[in-house]
């Protein structure tokens, strides 16, 4: 690949009016101009590096044809976004008065490159381009490529389906979830406030190497079912750009498991654990639960069966009955009770430990419907940054929804609503399931008495209920 530079001064923008075998020659032999090699641009060497794959990426977005190909190239399924441009394929642009010409050649063009500009004259405009053009195109074209790509939404496969020679880990579909943040039903100055934190997150690639700490985010959703958790990954992950790994841990084995999972994942993603209480045995405080009621004998089986495999079992079991409640004691405790289990401290030392290494953007969001049921190691500030609480329904959201569902955002049911709402406790889900219209002819009204008929039964049943208690 060449970049040829051209200066305007000598090359009148006019002349590129000329034909095509006369323009060649005029700048073959009486203009001054530079011609640059891929290597001395980017001073890489290697064909498929990544500057490679963004000035590809640039160089697509400004030819037409070469974008339709790529177009062509996305619809047939290719795995690849880039497409190479065709031998003699050119593309023109200018920058800082500098006329600039990118074509493709399999061979260094035999032609020597000469120029008849003063040495120091010709080196600035070289230095021009290889320092500040080539960073915007580099900029651009990797821009380009997170416009462009097909986001993806990963599930794990359980370990007995991964194969050494292809990668298996994780199967993938199309990530085309419509939601976003105007169509959450939520408080207005929350939800800025968690799009403003994502979008300083996504800028704060320079900030992080400042203060020293790996470019990720923690997230922490809790609240009933129904309330939004998984609409708003989806609205962040849109936000983003980024892919979704939604990570179900209950069929990750142990520790070393998850560990070559959250390796596989890529940058400009979000790796989400939902119901992480559910997921896994992760808190001390439960586990002492579950010993409380467990028989005597059930016990003694248990203690028998440890005996019989190792000394150091054994031991280990010993302390933990003295041992505090630490991240220490968790690991232990899980390995002692069973040798293919994901611990607490395995989870939180591969968030914290490979992700510092592996450099790139990354969102990690947990989601539970039980917040008092986690540990606090888990959820500590520096592990999970910021905590998001999604709540029953209250007037502001169902506002939105009235808007999402019926495209209404006044009506003279809206009074009523409020004051139902007031009283009772209804997830948004119940809510947006009582305003979707059933059947074409169903109307805002017909609607709005659907949810005001529903809202009256469960605050009617919520009156019974307390008073029972
Ligand atoms: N806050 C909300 N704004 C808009 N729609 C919502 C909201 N909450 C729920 N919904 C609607 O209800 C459906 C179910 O919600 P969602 O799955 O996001 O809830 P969740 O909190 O993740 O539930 P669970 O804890 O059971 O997984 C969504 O598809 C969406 O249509």
């Amino acid at each position: 690949m060449f970049i040829y530079a051209m200066f305007q001064q000598y090359f009148p923008y006019e002349l590129r009016g000329h034909a095509h075998k006369y323009t060649q020659k005029l700048v073959t032999y009486f203009y001054p101009y530079i011609q640059i090699t891929f290597h001395e641009l980017t001073g890489e060497k290697l064909k498929r590096s990544d500057a490679y794959f963004a000035i590809q990426n640039y160089l697509a977005d400004h030819t037409t044809a070469t974008a339709k190909r790529l177009k062509a190239d996305v619809v047939k399924g290719s795995k690849s976004l880039v497409l190479t441009m065709d031998d003699h394929e050119q593309v023109m642009e200018e920058f800082q008065g500098i006329k600039i010409w990118w074509s493709s050649n399999k061979n260094t063009p035999k032609r020597p490159s000469f120029s008849f500009y003063p040495k120091t004259e010709e080196r600035r405009y070289r230095d021009a381009i290889t320092k500040s053009y080539i960073d915007k195109v580099l900029k651009d074209g990797k821009a380009i490529a997170v416009r462009n790509r097909e986001r993806k939404l990963y599930t794990n496969n359980p370990s007995d389906s991964w194969y050494e020679y292809q990668s298996t880990k994780w199967s993938h579909v199309q990530f085309e979830h419509p939601a976003n943040f105007e169509t959450l039903a939520m408080a207005e100055n929350e939800k800025e406030a968690v799009k403003n934190d994502l979008i300083k997150f996504s800028k704060g690639k320079e900030y992080y190497t400042k203060i020293g700490k790996p470019w990720k985010r923690g997230y922490l959703l809790y609240g009933p079912p129904g309330t939004g958790k998984s609409t708003m990954i989806a609205a962040m992950a849109n936000l983003l750009d980024y892919d979704i790994y939604d990570l179900e841990l209950t069929t990750v084995k142990d520790n070393s498991e998850l560990r070559k999972l959250l390796i596989e994942t890529t940058s400009k993603s979000i790796i989400i654990i939902e119901d992480i209480d559910c997921s896994i045995d992760l808190t001390g405080q439960r586990r002492k639960e579950k010993k409380k009621y467990e028989s005597s004998s059930q016990r003694k089986k248990k203690k028998k069966a440890k005996k019989k495999t190792t000394k150091k079992g054994e031991s280990e079991e010993e302390k933990e009955g003295e041992d505090g409640n630490g991240d220490e004691e968790v690991e232990s405790e899980d390995e002692t009770e069973s040798s293919s289990k994901v611990t607490l401290s395995g989870l939180l030392n591969i968030i914290d430990g490979i992700w510092s290494a592996s450099g790139g953007e990354r969102v990690i969001i947990f989601t539970t419907n039980h917040v008092e049921k986690l540990d606090e190691a888990l959820i500590r500030k520096g592990r999970m940054d910021k905590h998001i609480e999604l709540s029953y329904c209250d007037f502001e959201g169902f506002k939105v929804l009235a808007k999402n569902y019926l495209s209404i955002e006044t009506h003279p049911l809206f009074e009523v609503v409020r004051g139902l709402l007031e009283k009772t406790k209804v997830s948004p889900a119940d809510v947006a399931e009582s305003l979707m219209q059933k059947a074409v002819e169903e109307d805002a009204d017909i609607c709005l008495n659907r949810l005001i008929r529903d809202l009256e039964s469960k605050s009617a049943k919520e009156g019974e209920q307390s008073k029972e208690a």
